[in-house]
């Protein structure tokens, strides 16, 4: 078995291109040859500025949008050109987890019925009793109390409803798990709490993760590896602890640079200057 689970090679996308004859013509080509690999467990990030094609990238490895050039193999098979019938079984193990849960999460439907439905939709479990007992066996772990499964969505907080939100993506077993900007509009301790999540479940479960993300700290908190996109190119490629100490294009270092300071509390500062004084006299 490879170690490696995705892979994929020279991928380009094109948007808005029209069909002639079977030939693409025209349209906007957002991905120029980009390649990627994944391998199980592991976790990488995925940076750029906006519109440097991150979402298509992510959207792209998991068949969601038509490539028109490059292949994408997972699990040590091409699916670059699987149809809807034949990559349905392999949706079960490709899951996404979306930045706006509200959009991704039916408001009309319960908690209950949001994780119980694609386990049974996917044959994960053999019944709705089954999948219920594995749901409530699981709300402790995702941090929902038990009368949030007859809540709907918009009745609960929002860290609440990501974590609604990955434990429907856990709850199928999934080997990949694409993460697109999921903490950006939670605060810093709902951020943290979510990211803690997903690094438990991806050690515990062996599975491997693409955080796309255009918070470079986000990224540095959760990833092994981080690829930077920019123009619909990587840039750059590496192990994470590396690109943050040592970026080798002026690009990266640009967006390291951006990262803002942690805010510093002025009655920290204080007290640390008394200590130095104290200490240096
Ligand atoms: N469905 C679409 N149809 C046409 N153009 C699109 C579509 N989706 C994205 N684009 C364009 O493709 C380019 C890359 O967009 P993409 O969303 O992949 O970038 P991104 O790096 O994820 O940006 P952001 O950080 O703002 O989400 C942008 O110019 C965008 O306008």
């Amino acid at each position: 078995m490879s170690e490696d689970l995705l892979i994929a090679r020279g991928i380009e996308v094109t948007y808005g291109a029209s069909r002639l004859l079977g030939a693409r013509k025209g349209g906007h080509k957002v991905l120029h040859g980009v390649d990627i690999n994944i391998k199980r467990g592991e976790t990488i990030g995925i940076v750029g500025e906006s519109g440097s094609g991150k979402t298509t990238l992510g959207r792209a490895l998991l068949r969601l949008v038509d490539t028109s050039a490059g292949e994408i193999h997972f699990d040590g098979r091409d699916i670059t050109r699987l149809g809807d019938d034949q990559m349905r079984p392999l949706r079960r193990r490709m899951q996404m987890i979306f930045q706006d849960p509200m959009a991704s999460l039916n408001p009309r439907h319960s908690v209950r019925r949001i994780l119980v439905e694609p386990m049974l939709l996917h044959k994960v479990a053999a019944n709705a009793r089954d999948a219920e007992t594995r749901v409530t066996k699981l709300l402790d772990r995702f941090k929902l109390p038990k009368a949030a499964l007859d809540r709907n969505p918009h009745e609960l907080s929002g860290g609440q409803r990501q974590r609604v939100g990955i434990a429907r993506a856990a709850l199928l077993e999934p080997d990949f798990v694409l993460a697109d900007e999921i903490v950006s509009g939670l605060d810093v301790s709902t951020q943290a709490e979510a990211l803690n999540l997903l690094k438990d479940l991806s050690r515990e479960l062996g599975l491997a993760m693409a955080f796309i993300s255009h918070d470079l700290s986000v990224i540095r908190a959760v990833c092994d590896r981080i690829y930077v996109l920019r123009f619909g190119k990587v840039v750059e490629e590496g192990r994470c602890d590396d690109v943050y100490a040592a970026p080798k294009s002026d690009y990266t270092k640009a967006l390291l640079d951006a990262i803002p300071l942690p805010e510093i509390d002025p009655e920290w500062l204080e007290r640390k200057s008394a200590v130095d004084e104290a200490a240096n006299a």
